[in-house]
C-alpha cells in the first residue's frame, strides 16, 4: 500500500471534542488514480496535511510508502515529504518574486536528490516536457499566467521523482477549457512516471479522469457531521 490509515483523529483544537478527521480505515494502493470529493469544510485540505506530514495526528497510525508517520519527529516528516511526496496546493504556494527554475530548485533544496548540475537540467527537461517557453521560465511568477504557474506547481511536485503526488484541488479558480488542459496535463505525467495519485476536490466534474472516486463522507466519519451541522440537523 502506498497509503495506510488506522484509526486516526485529528483535531485542530487539541481539548476538542469534535474532531475534523475520524477515519477508521482507508487506504491507497500502488498505481492508484484516486479522487475525493466533498464539500467545502469536510476536511479535504486536513486529510492531506495528515498525510503529508505537515499536521500531526491526535491518534492513530498513517503508514506512507512503508514508513510510520506518526512515529517521525517533524524533522523526519520534511525530509521524508520532500523526497518522497509531491504536492499541488490548491493556490500553488509558488514564491512569487522568484523564477520557474528558482521556485523549483528550493523543492529540491529540502530534498538535496540531485547534484547541482544535474538538477537544472532536469528541471529544464521538464519545464520544456511542460510546454514552458523557454523566455518565461528567468521571469518571476508573479508576471506569469495562472497556466503557466500552474504547470510550474506541477513541475515543482515532481522534479524529486515522488512516489506519491497529492493534488488539493487546484482547478477551482479556471475556467472549463483550462481546468481541463491540466487535468491531461497532469495525467500524462502521472502515467509517464507510474506515480500513485490522490486528488482532492468538491468539483465532481472530474471524476472520470480517475479510476477510483469516493466522497469524503463515506471515509470520514468526521465529515458527516460537518454536513450535518451546515445544513443545520
Ligand atoms: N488552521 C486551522 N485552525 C482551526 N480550524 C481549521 C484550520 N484549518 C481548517 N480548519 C477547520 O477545519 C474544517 C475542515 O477544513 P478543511 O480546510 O480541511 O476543509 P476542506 O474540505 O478542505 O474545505 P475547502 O473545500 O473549502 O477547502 C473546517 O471547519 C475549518 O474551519
Amino acid at each position: 500500500m502506498v497509503i495506510s490509515l488506522n484509526n486516526v483523529c485529528f483535531s485542530y483544537a487539541k481539548q476538542s471534542s469534535s474532531p475534523v478527521v475520524n477515519i477508521p480505515s482507508w487506504s491507497l494502493a500502488e498505481g492508484e488514480k484516486c479522487f475525493i470529493h466533498g464539500a467545502s469544510g469536510g476536511g479535504k485540505s486536513t486529510l492531506l496535511g495528515l498525510l503529508s506530514g505537515m499536521l500531526t495526528s491526535n491518534t492513530g497510525e498513517i503508514t506512507v510508502l512503508g514508513e510510520r508517520l506518526d512515529k517521525m519527529s517533524n524533522r523526519q516528516r520534511d525530509k521524508f515529504r520532500a523526497d518522497n511526496i509531491g504536492y499541488v496546493f490548491q493556490s500553488f504556494n509558488l514564491i512569487p518574486f522568484l523564477d520557474a527554475i528558482d521556485n523549483i530548485k528550493l523543492a529540491n533544496y529540502f530534498s538535496k536528490s540531485l547534484p547541482k548540475p544535474i538538477l537544472q537540467q532536469a528541471i529544464e527537461n521538464l519545464l520544456t516536457k511542460l510546454n514552458m517557453a523557454e523566455k518565461n521560465c528567468s521571469k518571476p511568477v508573479r508576471d506569469l499566467s495562472i497556466g503557466q504557474q500552474q504547470r510550474i506547481a506541477i513541475a515543482r511536485a515532481l522534479i524529486n521523482k515522488p512516489k506519491l503526488l497529492i493534488v488539493d484541488e487546484p482547478t477551482s479558480s479556471l475556467d472549463q477549457e483550462n481546468r481541463d488542459a491540466f487535468m491531461t496535463l497532469l495525467m500524462s505525467m502521472v502515467e509517464a512516471h507510474s506515480i500513485s495519485l490522490l486528488f482532492v476536490s468538491h468539483d465532481m466534474s472530474l471524476a472520470p479522469y480517475f479510476d477510483r472516486v469516493e466522497a469524503l463522507s463515506s471515509i470520514n466519519i468526521a465529515a458527516i457531521d460537518a454536513l450535518k451541522d451546515s445544513q443545520g440537523k
